[in-house]
Parts: structure tokens; sequence; C-alpha cells
């Protein structure tokens, strides 16, 4: 079969981990005889300094042509790019929220669950652990909230003043709760719903809606929790939770701390998908600066993120299998990059750790 992928290289380690998952699509269209014609295209601080915006029509357009995209990550350090000296409407993050909301990618799911082979990267005591890890996933509102309302600052006062504005409608919510429950069906028939009802409004229209959608799914349990706590429990024991169902900001906080459960921040995928099959899929970190242009940066949530789009977009189940499946050799084998090493282990950098998993893919 033929399919067009999108690739957004983007900036920092971007285009580092984005040449590892392409490594390994490459390495899918030989073994299964797919081909995958890929469109370039800019986002973030790359198209502001090709075109002096983080997003162009053009973009989006070419976006839409494609059967699905594959995307790094964007942004610089604040302190050192000049693009941050730009007004934040024209920075590099402006570019990824745009692309979301005119892809109309309101679903982000990220996937975490413990390899095994990972146990001695997981900051977790083992008794907290235990025999079976823990897989969860968070479902989180992409294209709302926080980071979509009205923001100003202005002196009142004599004194400057910041608001940012949260607001959902209950349509956003619904959307997105039906989501997590038809996941939640495929799983272990839990959703927790998080939130901070005992303060926001906003919460309690997500708690209202929520209870409303899980009355049409009376398979699976539905849960509230209050998003401090949820913090907390993700470290006191993560087992509890099956799907995780929450807003923008809050989904954007846990996905990171349940990132560094899994051993690394390297390792947590995601896909942000529209009403239909179409998604663009990025690892959940960002664009490290600190680590950019050392080899050492871990590709596996890239690569992971390659497999969700198989999956998800172009339907290609086994082709997703085969990709995880080398992904767990990889780890099986005791490779492992800077961020998941423990002693023993073989130390692998980015373009090593691209071609194990690729020869893995190949058999
Ligand atoms: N989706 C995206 O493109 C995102 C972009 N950003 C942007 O990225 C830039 C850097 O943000 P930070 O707060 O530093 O977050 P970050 O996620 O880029 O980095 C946080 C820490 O995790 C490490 N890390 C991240 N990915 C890694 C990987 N694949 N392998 C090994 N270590 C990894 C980094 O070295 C750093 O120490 C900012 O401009 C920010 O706005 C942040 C989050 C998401
Ligand atoms: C620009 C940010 C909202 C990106 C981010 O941190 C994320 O999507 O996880
Ligand atoms: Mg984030």
């Amino acid at each position: 079969m033929e399919y067009k992928i999108g690739l957004i290289h983007g900036d920092g380690i971007g285009p580092e981990i984005v040449n590892e998952a392409k490594k390994v699509l490459d390495s899918v269209c030989e073994k299964y005889g797919h081909t995958f014609t890929y469109e370039n295209l800019l986002l973030g601080g790359a198209s502001i300094d090709a075109t002096g915006l983080p997003l162009t029509e053009e973009t989006v357009e070419k976006a839409k042509s494609c059967d699905a995209v594959l995307m790094g990550s964007i942004g610089g350090d604040a302190k050192t790019s000049p693009w941050y000296k730009l007004e934040p409407s024209k920075r590099p993050e402006a570019g990824l929220l745009g692309i979301r909301k005119a892809l109309g990618l309101f679903a982000n799911l990220r996937p975490a669950y413990l390899y095994n082979e990972l146990r001695a990267a997981c900051p977790l005591r083992d008794d907290i652990i235990g025999d079976q890890g823990f897989n969860l996933i968070i479902v989180r509102e992409l294209t709302g909230g926080l980071y979509f309302g009205e923001r100003k600052t202005e002196e009142v006062n004599g004194v400057t003043t910041a608001v940012d504005t949260l607001s959902y409608n209950e349509n956003e919510i619904r959307r997105i709760a039906r989501r997590a429950f038809e996941i939640a069906r495929k799983r272990r028939k839990k959703v927790t719903e998080v939130d901070k009802a005992n303060v926001l409004d906003s919460s309690r229209l997500w708690r209202k809606v929520t209870a409303e959608v899980a009355k049409e799914y009376p398979d699976v349990e539905l849960e509230n929790m209050l998003v401090d706590n949820c913090a907390m429990q993700l470290v006191r024991d993560p087992k509890q939770f099956d799907v995780i169902l929450t807003e923008n900001m809050f989904g954007d906080i846990l996905s990171d701390e349940a990132s560094m459960v899994t051993g690394s921040i390297g390792m947590l995928s995601s896909a942000s998908l529209n009403e239909s099959s179409f998604g663009l899929y990025e690892p959940s970190h960002g664009s490290a600066p600190d680590i950019t242009g050392k080899n050492i940066a871990n590709p596996i949530a890239t690569i992971l993120s390659a497999a969700m789009m198989l999956r998800y977009s172009l339907n290609l189940d086994q082709e997703a299998d085969a990709v995880e499946a080398a992904v767990q050799k990889a780890l099986s084998d005791g490779f492992r990059t800077a961020d998941i090493y423990s002693e023993g282990m073989k130390k692998t950098s980015t373009t090593e750790m691209g071609d194990v998993i690729a020869e893995n893919v190949r058999g």
C-alpha cells in the first residue's frame, strides 16, 4: 500500500529523533512491501527561521494532504534563543498550538507503561510497582482550556496584571469523554476523570458532562479525582489507573509526571487525533535544548509514536505490533540510551538505537 506521511522535524533534538523514526518506518516498508512518501513540513522555530512565522497556511494545507503527520518537537531555550524575543503569538509554541487547532486534534492519547526491562530506570520502589508493573493511558483534551483561552497583560491601577482564561463548553468535554470511554472499553474498563472541581466551575462542568457520558457506557467504571491528589497517586500507586481523562493543562503536567514513572520522558509516545482517523504523532517531551546535537537523545518515544501512527491512522496493526516488538527486543537485548541506562547495560546513542530497532523490525 502507498501512504503519504508528513514529517515535522522541528527544533532541538527534533531532527535527530525524527530521523531515527523514519529509519524504522523505512524498515517497515521493506518488510511489509509498503511505500511511504514523505512531505517535509515546517513548524515552530524552524518555520520562524524560514518564513518569519511559527506556522504557515502552507504547512496546514500540506498536513491536510497527508494520511498522517509525524513530528519531533519544537521550541528552544527561552533564555538564549532569539525566537523568545518575539511576541508570544509568534513564538514556536504558538505554532504547535495553532496546528493542533487548525487540524482539529482534540484528542491527545499518551500511554504510559513500565517495560519490565526498565525496572532499574523507574524511580519507584519495587514494592510500589509490584509484579505486574503498570499500564495507563492519559486522554488529554488538546484544543481547549487555558492554552486557547483569551489572555492579556495590562496595567490595573498601576499594577501589571496578567490574565489567562480557562473555558470549556459541554460539547468539547463530551467528545473527549466519549473517546476516553471507548478506549476504556477495550482496556480494563475504568475511567478516572481528573479535575479541580472543589474550586473551578469549568471542572464542575467536566464532572457533570462526564457523568452523563458514563451512562452511555454502563460497563465502564467512572471515578472522579482531584488533580492534586492524582499527581500524588501517580507516584504512590500508578497501578490503580487505567484511563485518565482530563483537560488540556492538567493532562500536559500529569503526562510528564507519568513519563518519568516509566523510566524517562524519552519513552512516552503520543497521538493527537481529530474526529476521524487523521492524527499528528509526537513524543510527549520537548526539544531538549540541553542535549541537542550530542546524539544521546532517546528516540523511542518518537518511534513508538510512529507505531501509534501505523495503528490509528494507517490501520496497519501488524506493522505497529512489529515496531513495538522491535522496541521491546532492543530493551531486552540491553540497549539503553543515557536517560534509561543502568549498570551492566549497553550504552547506546540515538542513531545506534534507531539502527537496532530498524534491524529488529527487518527480523
Ligand atoms: N511538543 C513539543 O514540541 C513540546 C515542546 N516543548 C518545548 O521544548 C523546549 C524545552 O522544554 P523543556 O521544558 O526543557 O522540556 P523537554 O521535554 O524538552 O526537556 C526536559 C528534560 O527532559 C530531557 N529529555 C527530553 N526529551 C528527551 C529524550 N528524548 N531523551 C532524553 N532526554 C530527554 C531533556 O534533556 C531535559 O533535561 C521549550 O521550548 C518548550 O516550549 C516542551 C514540551 C513539548
Ligand atoms: C506548547 C506546549 C503546550 C507543548 C506541551 O508541553 C505538550 O503538548 O506536552
Ligand atoms: Mg508538555
